[in-house]
């Protein structure tokens, strides 16, 4: 992406490779590309509070990025279905999708236009592992091996709501500022925290944990 700033693609490298992520030059290209769309319709799309382009490196692509090397780490390069749910302007779905294109990413939001942004983004970058899909999630009828979120929901809604889309053997993947006691202790019985990791976002002065969650057997 020739008209981006040389800061912002030298800031995503070292990001990227601080939180052990290798990206091709293309890929770079697709998530700084990504960065642009998202600034660009920001005000039809109401899509990010964040205006900055520096602080949306930060605050959104870099933060997504921060579960690429867990998420492959659980998919081993399989192919695998992926809901990201609430994705709203495509976080972290698209840039899971642009990182990982073993990976078929569906984001759902309940806002049509949102999922129609993400619609776009999919054209625009030639992402053929992308799809926005314009539903509530309660309401998908599909099946998915991992189900995402960023800035969703409390961990009882969030896995209720989705857990009819569980395939046999799938995960929710919750990104949460602070380790959330109180989401974790009001889970109902039947879900399970097998893991819960710290996440280091480079440059971003604030806690970040990974949840991941699975029916208890
Ligand atoms: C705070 S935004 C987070 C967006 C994005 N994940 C991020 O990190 O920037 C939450 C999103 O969830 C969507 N949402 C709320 N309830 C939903 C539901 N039941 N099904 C699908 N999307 C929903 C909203 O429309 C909104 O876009």
């Amino acid at each position: 992406m020739s008209a981006e700033p040389e800061a912002l693609r030298a800031r995503l490298s070292e990001g990227a490779a601080a939180l052990g992520v290798t990206l091709s030059d293309e890929q770079r290209g697709q998530l700084l590309d990504y960065l642009a769309l998202l600034g660009k319709w920001n005000k039809v799309y109401n899509l990010t509070a964040v205006r900055d382009p520096a602080e949306m490196l930060t605050h959104h692509l870099l933060d997504s990025l921060s579960i690429i090397a867990p998420l492959r780490r659980h998919t081993r390069g399989q192919p695998t279905r992926l809901l990201d749910v609430g994705s709203g302007g495509g976080l972290p779905g698209v840039v899971i999708a642009i990182c990982c294109p073993e990976i078929q990413v569906s984001c759902v939001d309940a806002v049509a236009k949102k999922a129609a942004f993400v619609q776009q983004v999919a054209v625009a970058l030639r992402l053929p592992n992308l799809r926005g899909l314009h539903a509530r999630v309660e309401a998908v009828q599909d099946k998915f091996d991992v189900i995402t979120s960023r800035a969703f929901a409390s961990l009882a809604d969030f896995t209720q709501w989705s857990a009819p889309a569980l395939a046999e053997g799938a995960v929710w993947l919750a990104m949460k500022g602070k380790r959330p006691d109180d989401e974790i202790a009001a889970l109902p019985p039947g879900v399970e925290v097998f893991h819960v990791e710290q996440l280091q976002v480079p440059g971003l002065r604030a806690e970040r944990c990974l949840l991941w969650l699975r029916p208890r057997a």
